[in-house]
């Protein structure tokens, strides 16, 4: 599990660590490291250190100090390196160590600081870091917006000035940054978007913080932590006990949905699939998955509307089912069933619109995206999308659910728990219907007795993982949207969750 943290918990961390050890130990730590990485980078794409152009932003606070002294480093190597001082002062220490080892230093000039990064080999940013509040005030937006010239590559120093550290909030001007050099341990803004697609890749510099470190606030499951926790069948194994899920979804006017959904449970491995719908969507599904068992529903008489449908250890409600009278009916069966419930898409209009939906003993998962999460809470779209982490929170408490927070991150939320980060997926995946592959899949795990938190975000990594895999024809590794990848429909994320689960 990668584990990530705010601002305040780093510091306390650090307050501790320094406590005992000599006064400047760990901004020598961190700039030591942050040194070897950029010589590294140096060495790649210069050959050596040796007349390079290192191009420093520094602002006023620690996060300058850092990387002062990291070019103080480098040019003791041998590098040509110029720093612009944003601040009205600098890190005393710091600038005093980059000029006797023969850098230069000059205050902000935009143009001068255009050219510098022009020019430059690399460009470190050390504007801001943990102690970074708000919109970058000026000169350090109009800095951070000049790296986007710059013709190297950008590192930035433990934070992508601009990003907010504890929660991946943009809320002016910030850095892209080919590469973060982040100190001690990741924050949590590192791993949640919009700051997580500014960070490109994450280098981790151990400054000893570990034992320090409280329960984080941020984890993000590796595919070990993902493999450990799915179910396999074994010897003693039935189709009732690997789990059967039913699925109420799909109406006569949307069908889709529904054959996405059962395709999500069926392929992720769900000993049977019970699916229970109006008559169109029951014979799409039949047709498409014949593993299901299907049964025709009657929601104009909604008393005991789902006796004909068998035994369940979980439901996956919503995708495709419609949001008029019909629909509640079957939102209000289903959520009176005393098993796991996932709820999606006009399930989530639904329970919006009718908040004691949700009033049952058994688990609830909700897996919004940040429209739908938006009707929930009553919180414009936008307020959602620019503090995701904050709002995926809040979801879980007062909803008193597991929340999934679909979008370019997806986050797992769950009151007292870490928020779960995804890290697979691909923006091919915003396409109609993969949301609905998603909640199969999660019906899936949670009928095979994962709790919602774990079913959840098990799901969303394979879900991701097979998204890749389809985007690349099958091939592994990927991701990013670009080269050798490709548009997918959602039926083929579907098609590759076996792949996926064959490489965990
Ligand atoms: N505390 C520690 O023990 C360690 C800290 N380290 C470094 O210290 C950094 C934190 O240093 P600081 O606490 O001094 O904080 P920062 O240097 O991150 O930020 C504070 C400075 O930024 C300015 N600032 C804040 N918000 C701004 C905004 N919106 N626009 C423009 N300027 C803004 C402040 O005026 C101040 O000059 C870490 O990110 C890391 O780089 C590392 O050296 C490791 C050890
Ligand atoms: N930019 C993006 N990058 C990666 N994944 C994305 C992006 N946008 C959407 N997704 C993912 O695609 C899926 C879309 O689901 P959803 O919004 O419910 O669509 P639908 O209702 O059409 O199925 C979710 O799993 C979401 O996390
Ligand atoms: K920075």
């Amino acid at each position: 599990m990668r584990t990530a943290y705010t601002s305040d918990q780093i510091r306390t961390a650090e307050t501790a660590l320094m406590a005992g050890l000599p006064e400047g130990t760990l901004m020598s730590r961190a700039a030591a490291g942050l040194a070897m990485v950029c010589a590294n980078l140096l060495q790649g794409v210069r050959g050596r250190v040796y007349g390079s152009h290192v191009a420093l932003l520094a602002g006023g606070g620690d996060n300058g100090g850092d990387t002062l002294y990291a070019g103080a480093r480098l040019a003791s190597r041998g590098a040509r390196v110029e720093a612009v001082l944003a601040g009205s002062r600098a890190h005393e220490g710091g600038l005093a160590a980059l000029l006797a080892a023969g850098g230069r230093a000059r205050p902000f000039d935009a143009a001068r600081a255009g050219d510098l990064l022009a020019r430059a080999d690399i460009v470190l940013d050390g504007l801001v870091g943990i102690g970074g509040g708000g919109a970058l005030r000026e000169p350090y937006g109009t800095l951070a917006e000049l790296t986007a010239g710059a013709a190297g590559l950008v590192v930035a120093v433990d934070v992508p000035s601009g990003v907010d550290a504890s929660s991946g909030r943009v809320e002016g001007p910030a850095v892209r940054a080919h590469l973060t050099v982040t100190f001690g341990a990741y924050k949590a803004g590192l791993l949640v978007d919009p700051g997580a697609s500014h960070t490109g890749s994450v280098e981790l510099v151990d400054i000893g913080l570990g034992p320090h470190l409280p329960d984080p606030e941020v984890a993000a499951p590796t595919g070990d932590d993902v493999a450990g926790l799915l179910p396999r069948p074994g010897a003693e194994s039935d189709k009732y006990r690997r789990g059967v899920v039913g699925i109420a979804a799909g109406s006569d006017t949307y069908t889709g949905a529904a054959v996405l959904s059962a395709g999500g449970a069926v392929r992720a491995g769900a000993g049977m699939v019970r699916f229970a719908s109006t008559a169109e969507p029951v014979r799409l599904v039949r047709a498409r998955w014949p593993e299901a068992v299907t049964t025709v529903l009657d929601p104009s008489a909604p008393e005991g509307l789902l006796d004909e449908v068998g035994r369940v250890q979980a439901w996956v409600l919503g995708p495709g089912l419609g949001t008029g009278p019909e629909a509640h009916a079957v939102a209000r069966a289903v959520l009176a069933a005393d098993v796991p419930v996932l709820v999606d898409a006009d399930g989530l209009t639904l329970v919006a619109k009718d908040r004691t939906l949700l009033r049952r003993a058994a688990p609830t998962v909700l897996t919004p995206h940040a429209g739908e999460l938006s009707r929930l809470l009553g919180v414009p779209r936008e307020r959602i999308e620019a503090a995701r982490l904050d709002h995926v929170r809040r979801a879980a408490a007062e909803l008193g659910a597991t929340v999934l927070l679909k979008g370019s991150t997806t986050l797992v939320a769950e009151e007292h728990r870490p928020v779960r980060v995804n890290t697979t997926g691909t923006p091919w995946l915003a396409t109609g219907g993969t949301g609905d592959v998603l909640s199969g899949i999660t019906g899936a795990l949670l009928a095979a007795g994962l709790s919602g938190y774990d079913a959840a975000s098990c799901a969303a990594y394979i879900h991701g993982l097979a998204a890749r895999i389809a985007a690349r024809g099958g091939a592994a590794g990927g991701g990013d949207g670009r080269r050798g990848e490709a548009p997918i429909a959602a039926l083929d994320v579907a098609e590759a969750v076996p792949e996926a689960l064959r490489m965990l």
